[in-house]
């Protein structure tokens, strides 16, 4: 059976203790989960779309009352002074998710540009703090975009990890390579990359993106009737590679080694390399805006170190602390930090 791992089913809960009222969008998700891992066949594919359904925001808007959302995950914006005080006394590193967070969801993933503002932004940001881009896409494409040799790159979700470069130039083989404990799946993940173009060249819409140590299938601007055909196909394509599981991002299915290793595991890894791995006086800050995210917004929690900041308009299950709308006020949000550590470093 094709694994199909459900990012998020656990409702989010304040570090508090107050349990979230996501209850009904976590019963909803919980029996598409457990329906996955029941039904084989034609139920599983009904499940899988139940799921692609399940994870456009729009769906979950009727489920979810934004106010009681919003005080649950209130605007980090809004929370500014409060957060700077948590991190009092404590080195901030700053971890960012790329798309959705530091540039708009757009049609063509090939598209997807940051503004020259965001960049100028992220570049002081990152004169100010460690900072860190984790990307589902593979990692020469996200710096394609990003274009700052100065930042550590965590692509393929996590999965290839690049330290800053010191000249202004991006070299792929430099010392600064890190970590890419996926080498081994390199030619079965390409392997299945060919599979997928081929099998999926007659939906409409599909597309199919190599990230390298893992494959996206984007259903973005596939007609919504034809999501189970596209389910098929990528399930058809899957069930011969057990050692791949699927897990599912902002309209993309995304197919990936079945090691322990996401974004998460990363965010541990950089804290790690940058020498913070038993510190109390580090306060890491991850925004982000998928499913993936929350792999790092959990391991947070779990450390009770630092805080998520969701990227969403619309409730969604999260384990984030806070929340921004959209990449215009991630970007208000970095120039405030920048700010006020020039303020405080007299610069
Ligand atoms: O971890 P991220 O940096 O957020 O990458 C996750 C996926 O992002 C991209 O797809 C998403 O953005 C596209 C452009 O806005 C959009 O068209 C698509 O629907 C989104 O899912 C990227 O193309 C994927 O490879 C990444 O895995």
């Amino acid at each position: 059976m094709v694994r199909f791992i459900e990012e998020n089913t656990k409702p989010a809960e304040k570090e508090t203790g107050n349990k979230s009222n996501n209850d009904n969008v976590t019963t909803a998700k919980k029996k598409v989960l457990q329906d996955l891992i029941i039904n084989h066949g034609g139920g599983l594919i009904n499940s899988w779309v139940d799921s692609m359904r399940a994870c456009s925001p729009t769906h979950l808007k009727s489920l979810l009352k934004q106010s009681s959302w919003l005080t649950e995950h209130p605007s980090a914006l809004d929370m500014f002074e409060e957060i700077l005080l948590l991190s009092e006394g404590k080195q901030i590193v700053m971890f960012l998710d790329y798309d959705g967070t530091l540039s708009p969801i757009v049609d063509d993933p090939d598209r997807a540009f940051m503004s020259k503002k965001m960049r100028r932004t992220v570049r002081k940001l990152a004169n100010c703090f460690p900072t860190a881009i984790v990307s589902g896409r593979c990692r020469e494409k996200v710096y394609n975009f990003v274009k700052l040799t100065e930042l550590y790159y965590a692509g393929s979700h996590g999965m290839d990890i690049k330290g800053p470069e010191q000249g202004s130039k991006y070299e792929e083989d430099s010392k600064s390579l890190l970590c890419q404990p996926a080498t081994e799946f390199l030619p079965m993940i390409d392997e299945v990359y060919q599979k997928l173009v081929q099998k999926t060249k007659l939906t409409s819409g599909a597309q199919v993106e190599n990230n390298k140590f893992c494959v996206s299938v984007h259903f973005r601007r596939v007609n919504e009737n034809n999501w189970s055909e596209l389910a098929n196909q990528v399930r058809s394509v899957m069930k011969d590679y057990p050692k791949l599981r699927l897990t599912q991002g902002r309209k993309v299915l995304e197919v990936r080694p079945i090691i322990k290793w996401d974004k998460g595991k990363a965010l541990e890894f950089l804290l790690e390399s940058l020498g913070y791995a038993n510190c109390t006086d580090v306060f890491p800050l991850y925004i982000g805006d998928d499913r993936t995210d929350e792999d790092a917004f959990k391991i947070l929690r779990e450390r009770r170190q630092g805080l998520g900041i969701l990227v969403s308009k619309f409730p969604k299950e999260t384990s984030a602390s806070y929340s921004l709308q959209e990449p215009d006020e991630v970007m208000d949000f970095l120039q405030r930090l920048v700010e006020w550590k020039q303020l405080r470093s007299g610069a």
